[in-house]
């Protein structure tokens, strides 16, 4: 018996194995998670209703988060399977590219600004307000989010922006919801090798310098992160909301540069 027995789970972000979200519906699964499965695309349906049968699922829902009325028929669609549940992963990004690359102010534009905080940010607090109808008590809202909020990270950019705007509204969400007894957490990840981090120039690198500058001396593992994850949507953490848990090998807490790099 998983210590996530009797729970179910929305799980967004699930693009391919590599994804943070399939790290998390793998670890949430092992513990005794019921999952259901929202991606964006048409053309990823029948891959993301496999990765939904590796889970023993079938509930898997279009929903592209820019869209309110997507949002709205997500939870309807939903309901009809689900009249309550008991939480769900957050684990979506997005910027025009060029709001990541190079100079932030060269990037930045009113339209790249907008769609950054519109598909990071804005949408976590959409779906909690959609899905708060159907949520149980001890429910548990999860978001991913990245060191670039709180300090600069070259080539971040209005990404750093937006989810500054996401870990202000993991606090919000959980002072609205707290009353209901829904706790609302995020996860601070280090560098993972994704789609959403193909294409990102000198990705290579910040993946070296964390492994070499980080206490644990190796870069995180969607395993780590859905470890922390499953724990955080648990009973087990049921004193823990508006936190954000970084799971980064503790690279976030180290001056740069100046520790010996690993032997
Ligand atoms: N990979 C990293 O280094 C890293 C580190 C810290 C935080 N994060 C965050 O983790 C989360 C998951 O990203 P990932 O690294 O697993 O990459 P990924 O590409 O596997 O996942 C990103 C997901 O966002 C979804 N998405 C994008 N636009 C959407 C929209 N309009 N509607 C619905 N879904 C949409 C994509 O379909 C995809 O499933 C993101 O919030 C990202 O910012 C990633
Ligand atoms: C780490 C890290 C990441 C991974 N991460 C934390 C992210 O949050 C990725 C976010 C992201 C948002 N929008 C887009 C893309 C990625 C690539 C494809 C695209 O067109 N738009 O992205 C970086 C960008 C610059 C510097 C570091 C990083």
């Amino acid at each position: 018996m998983g210590f996530l027995s009797g729970k179910k789970l929305l799980i967004t972000g699930v693009l391919s194995n590599r994804s943070i979200a399939y790290g998390i519906a793998k670890a949430c699964h092992a513990q005794g998670a019921e999952l259901a499965f929202s991606y964006v695309g048409e053309r990823f349906k029948d891959r993301i209703t496999e990765f939904a049968g590796e889970f023993g699922s079938k509930l898997v829902f279009d929903c592209d988060v820019g869209d309110d009325a997507q949002i709205a028929k997500l939870f309807s669609d939903l309901s009809a399977h689900w009249p309550k549940f008991d939480g769900f992963v957050h684990a979506i990004g997005y910027a025009p590219r060029e709001a990541i690359a190079g100079d932030f102010l060269e990037g930045l534009s009113r339209e790249a600004f907008r769609i950054a905080h519109d598909i990071s940010a804005y949408s976590f607090p959409a779906m909690a307000k959609a899905a708060a109808p159907m949520l149980n008590d001890k429910a548990s809202l999860l978001t991913l989010t990245y060191l670039g909020a709180i300090r600069t990270v070259p080539n971040y950019n209005t990404m750093g922006l937006a989810k500054a705007s996401l870990e202000a509204s993991v606090r919000y969400l959980a002072e609205s919801l707290g009353p209901k007894g829904i706790r609302v957490n995020g996860i601070s990840a280090g560098p993972i090798k994704t789609l959403a981090a193909s294409g990102i120039k000198g990705f290579g690198k910040i993946l070296s310098v964390v492994a070499e500058t980080s206490p644990i001396r190796r870069n995180v593992t969607i395993e780590d992160v859905g470890n922390v994850a499953a724990f955080l949507l648990s009973d087990l953490a049921g004193g823990v909301s508006a936190e954000i848990t970084y799971v980064d090998g503790g690279f976030s807490q180290v001056v740069g540069g100046i520790a010996e790099p690993a032997a």
